[in-house]
Formats: structure tokens, sequence, C-alpha cells
């Protein structure tokens, strides 16, 4: 019988905590993961404006800090007591390993004084193991920053060994918030597993739904988080010219390894897209459908533009995957390479990037590396989280 874990997410779209209930076996090649449970936890109301306010630049004391923190954990713990209670029987939950919410992320820069990065995730994981009685491994992001990573993505080494193929090269295209990708070239073309996994490459590819996101909540003045199956972006044209001229942003060329998030791809940007957009005289639904196929395009020319190969095939993971506009367009740009989801590959789209963060845990336990250097920017891979004990009950 495997470890028993559970795999805490929210992401940057700040929806609410990801949860997934699994059973680890296996290290990498043989690595196995079942998945028992899995639920989406909603943040309270105030918390999400809250936290929104806070990645959106607002300002907070210390002590605010602090309570805000502690929030974000209390929900996280719950989230974890609630899957743990859901168990199908009562075998011991191993550990809890938690991503946390970023709120701030700011990526290393070459020229600047302060070259590492810098990458902030609340809900701190000592108060979930003191919450949730369970062990927690959380802070995921700071050891591949200390090692000169962009601390992001975390993803591909555990899509390496969850999703490559021996025959297949593959793309795994996570559509959260922001957009990134894992590329996974075909294992039989590599002299051993080292040299493979040296291969395995991933970045951030730009906004994935974020910029739709904010468009419909100022549309609906904040009544719908989101746009639905797509629908109100397909009552729209897109704009050729503006999506040319969005693409024109830095973030698009510039080469791996490269992240992003909301401080970017966030109200500002979305308020400059909204003046061209009024500036041309598209109506909102054009608007949206501009900035669908702005995620769409720029997925598809990141692999045009930096992979040294076309992958076989895609597989699509995140919310994103449910925006069936979104999804006929990211297929319009790749041509003939089929489009699926993670979920007929064994793995739930909805709880990949949750179970990733069991993953990642698991292999903290293990003392086996998490991140890539290739998709980080790191120079070296090593074992990633901080490891907190619960309180021994009695
Ligand atoms: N039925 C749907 N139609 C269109 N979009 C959807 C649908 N369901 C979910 N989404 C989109 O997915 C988003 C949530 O996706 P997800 O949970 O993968 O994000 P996340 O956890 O914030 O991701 P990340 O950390 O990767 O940025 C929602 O904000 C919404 O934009
Ligand atoms: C700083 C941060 O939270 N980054 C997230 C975000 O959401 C998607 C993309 O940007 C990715 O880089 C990362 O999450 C995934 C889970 C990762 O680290 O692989």
């Amino acid at each position: 019988m495997g470890m028993r874990a559970i795999g805490l997410m929210s992401g940057t779209s700040v929806d609410g905590i990801d949860a997934a209930l699994v059973e680890l076996s296996g290290t990498e090649t043989d690595l196995e993961v079942k998945l028992l449970r899995s639920e989406t936890f909603d943040y309270p109301a105030a918390l999400r404006s809250q936290i929104l306010a806070v990645c959106a630049g607002e300002s907070l004391s210390m002590a605010a800090m602090a309570q805000l923190d502690d929030a974000i954990a209390r929900e996280f713990a719950a989230a974890a007591k609630t899957i743990q209670t859901a168990q199908p029987d009562s075998q011991p939950i191993r550990f809890i390993g938690s991503h946390g919410q970023t709120v701030f992320h700011r990526p290393p820069q070459a020229a600047d004084e302060q070259p590492l990065g810098y990458s902030l995730q609340l809900g701190r994981g000592s108060a979930i193991a003191h919450w949730s009685g369970i062990t927690t491994i959380s802070n995921f992001r700071v050891g591949d920053l200390a090692m000169g990573g962009q601390g992001a993505p975390l993803v591909p080494r555990v899509d390496a060994y969850l999703l490559g193929d021996e025959q297949e090269c593959r793309c795994v295209q996570n559509i959260g918030g922001i957009g990134n990708v894992t590329y996974l070239p075909a294992r039989r073309g590599f002299a051993n597993l080292t040299a493979w996994e040296g291969a395995v490459w991933g970045w951030d590819t730009g906004p994935g739904n974020v910029l739709v996101d904010l468009a419909v909540q100022h549309l609906t003045d904040g009544a719908q988080a989101f746009d639905r199956d797509g629908a109100w972006a397909a009552q729209g044209q897109i704009s050729d010219p503006l999506v040319t001229q969005w693409l024109a942003d830095p973030f698009f060329s510039q080469e791996p390894p490269k992240s992003t998030g909301r401080e970017h791809f966030g109200p500002d940007w979305l308020g400059r897209s909204r003046q061209a957009a009024i500036a041309l005289g598209l109506s909102d639904a054009d608007w949206l459908a501009s900035l669908t196929e702005l995620t769409a395009r720029s997925i598809a020319d990141s692999y045009r533009n930096h992979l040294p190969q076309l992958p076989d095939r895609v597989l699509v993971c995140g919310g994103g995957s449910r925006n069936r506009t979104l999804w006929a367009r990211l297929q319009q740009h790749l041509g003939s390479i089929p489009l699926e989801t993670t979920d007929q590959w064994g793995l739930c789209a909805s709880s990949k990037e949750a179970i990733a963060f069991a993953v990642l845990g698991y292999w903290r336990l293990l003392d086996r590396p998490g991140n890539l250097p290739a998709a980080t920017g790191a120079r070296q891979s090593v074992p990633l989280g901080e490891v907190w004990p619960a309180p021994s009950a009695g």
C-alpha cells in the first residue's frame, strides 16, 4: 500500500483551494498516484477580495499580513480536514503538501542589483500543521529561488514522471490564472533517464484565464467571475490588429526560463487593453473574444518560438480546459496536433496542480529533487519545501 497524502493548491485565479487526497507509491519512473478524492473549497468572499487587493498591490501592516497569512492557513487546514473526513477508510494521512496562496511573485532579473527572485505564498505550513494535526510541507518555491531560479514553474518534473512517454513527444499545458507548459520529448531518443530529464523543459506562457476573468468581472460589476464555457467570447469577433499589438508585450518574446503573475498580467494590463479596445470601437464581446485569442495565440506561438520541435500531442489541464472558445482557438492554432485533456490520460485536469504539490512533498520526504533547472533557471535541482511536523496528540 502506498503513502497517503493531501495536496493543496490555490492558484493565480484566487478562486478557491483545490484539494486532492492521494495514495503515492514508487519514486520517479515507477511513480504512481492514485486520486482517492478531490474537491474545491471556495474562499469566503471577504477573504478572496482581500487576497485580490493585496495581489493588486494594496499595502498591509505587518499585523494585517500576519492575520491574512493565518486566515488563509485556516482555510487550507479546514480543506485538508474536510477531505480527510471524506476518506473511504481511516488510513493515516502521512502529510499535506501545501502550495499556499501566491500574493507576490518577482522573477529574478539579471540586470538588477538584487538578482534573486522573490515569491511569497501565504497560508503558513506551520499553522496548517498545527490546525490540521497533519505534518505539512510548504514553501516550495523558495528553495528554487535560492538556487537562482524563477521559483516557477515547479510542476514540470512531476509532469515528466506522470505524463512522459517512451514514443511520443508531448506538451502539458496548464491553463489556470496564468498558463504554463511542460515539454516532454519522447524518451526513446535519449541514452538514459538523466539525459531525458535534462531535455524536459517548461515555462510560463503568459495569461491563462486571468485577463478574461478580470474583464468579465469588470463588465458584470463582479456578478460573474468568469466566462462560463467561453460563451460570451463566442459571440464576439476577434480583432487581429489588437491581438498582434498585445503580443508585442516583451514577456512573449522573452526566452525561457520565464515566469509571470498577476503583477504583470493584472488590473493595469487589463485597463490598457480596455482603452485600446474602446479606441477601436470594439464591443464587450469582441474585447473578450480578443483576450481569449491572446491566451490561445500566446500558448501556440510560444511552442513555435521556443521548442526544438512541435509536440505530437498537447494535454491540457486547469480550469481553462473548460472554456470551449479558448479550446477551439487553441486547436485552430495548433493545426493537426491533437489537443486532449489530461483526464484522457488518467490524470484529473482540475486536480493536477494539487496532486503535483502532494508529489513534490513526497519527493521532499524521499530527499528527491523537485525542480528542473531547465524550466526554472536554477543552478541545480534540489528537494523543495519545508517540513512542519504536526504537534503530537494529547
Ligand atoms: N466552465 C468553465 N468555463 C470557462 N472557464 C472556466 C470554467 N471553469 C473554470 N474556468 C476557469 O478556470 C479558472 C480556474 O482555474 P484553475 O483552478 O486551474 O486556476 P488556478 O488554480 O488559479 O491556476 P494556476 O495556479 O495554475 O494559475 C477560473 O477562474 C475560470 O477562469
Ligand atoms: C508564482 C506562482 O504561483 N506561479 C504559478 C502560477 O500559476 C501558473 C503559473 O503561474 C506557474 O508558474 C505557477 O504554478 C504552477 C503550479 C507551477 O509552479 O508549476
